[in-house]
């Protein structure tokens, strides 16, 4: 089975030549089959969002290649590949258009991909989708297509902007932290929506979390991202019984050092 991501030695450093210049990644190498649910784990700085924007393309890599399902996406520009990469970001005021309604951001999601371009129209059958997607995420919004979005709140937003990312379903899904913003009502429910979408569609996911306990629940593989370096990689029987105390231990006996930053929801 060809593997849906490939990440081969992947390096990125910022402000090379300066006083500040920081190796970020360091040779990260990962490799995802189709429907992977990746939970990914680390401490500030470890290089977690630069290593989800260097897939995306917001930055470029060192050295090292990315492949998309066969294809080199290395030098790619952002925007071709967001038609098979989708993305939620923490601030729930990015991904969705404030201003527009529901049902106009979904029409724009939509276009995501397509030849035809970015249109507001709104045709009965694009609607009756519309609500049929909607209805997934049990929020009754279904019912408030023409409620402008900027008057959702949070977790609302989470979710339709979960909704947007995979309408048109991406080759990829990253999850950059996405409920970090919310309450802990709210974040627990877009994470069980996203569980759901993950799997009901069998989408193949990266998702950046601060919380451990969320790292072992979710997903059914966790990697741990060290000073740039992955330093943990487990799988779901591995993960099966793991408790947040263990995950420490794993992480110290293969870093080699041990886990001070409280950064890190531990529990
Ligand atoms: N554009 C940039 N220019 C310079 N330094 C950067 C840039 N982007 C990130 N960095 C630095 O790279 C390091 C890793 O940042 P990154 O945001 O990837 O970490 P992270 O693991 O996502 O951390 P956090 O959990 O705190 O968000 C940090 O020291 C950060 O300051």
């Amino acid at each position: 089975m060809t593997p849906t991501l490939t990440l081969k030695n992947i390096h990125k450093s910022f402000e090379v030549g300066t006083v500040n210049e920081h190796h970020v990644l360091r040779g990260v190498n990962l490799m995802l089959n189709e429907g992977d649910f990746v939970t990914v784990i680390g401490g500030n700085g470890a290089g977690k969002s630069t290593l989800l924007n260097c897939i995306a393309g917001n930055i470029s890599v060192d050295s090292g290649e990315i492949i998309l399902d066969d294809i080199d996406i290395t030098s790619q520009k952002t925007e071709k590949r967001a038609a098979h990469i989708g993305r939620v970001f923490q601030d729930p005021r990015m991904g969705t258009a404030t201003r527009l309604s529901i049902e106009e951001n979904l029409s724009i999601a939509y276009a995501r991909g397509k030849k035809r371009g970015l249109s507001l129209g709104v045709t009965d059958a694009q609607r009756e989708e519309f609500k049929k997607q909607l209805a997934r995420l049990d929020l009754g919004l279904e019912d408030r297509l023409k409620k402008e979005v900027g008057l959702l709140s949070g977790g609302q937003r989470q979710a339709l902007t979960l909704l947007m990312s995979t309408i048109v379903k991406p080759k990829l899904l990253l999850l950059d932290e996405h409920t970090a913003a919310l309450d802990p009502k709210a974040s627990h429910s877009v994470l069980t929506l996203t569980e759901k979408m993950v799997y009901e569609d069998h989408l193949t996911t990266l998702m950046i979390t601060h919380n451990m306990e969320d790292a072992i629940k979710y997903g059914n593989r966790l990697v741990m991202l060290h000073e740039g370096k992955i330093v943990v990689d487990i799988n779901r029987k591995q993960k099966e019984g793991l408790k947040v105390q263990d995950l420490m231990d794993l992480f110290q006996k293969n870093s080699g050092q041990s886990l001070t930053d409280d950064a890190l929801i531990l529990s």
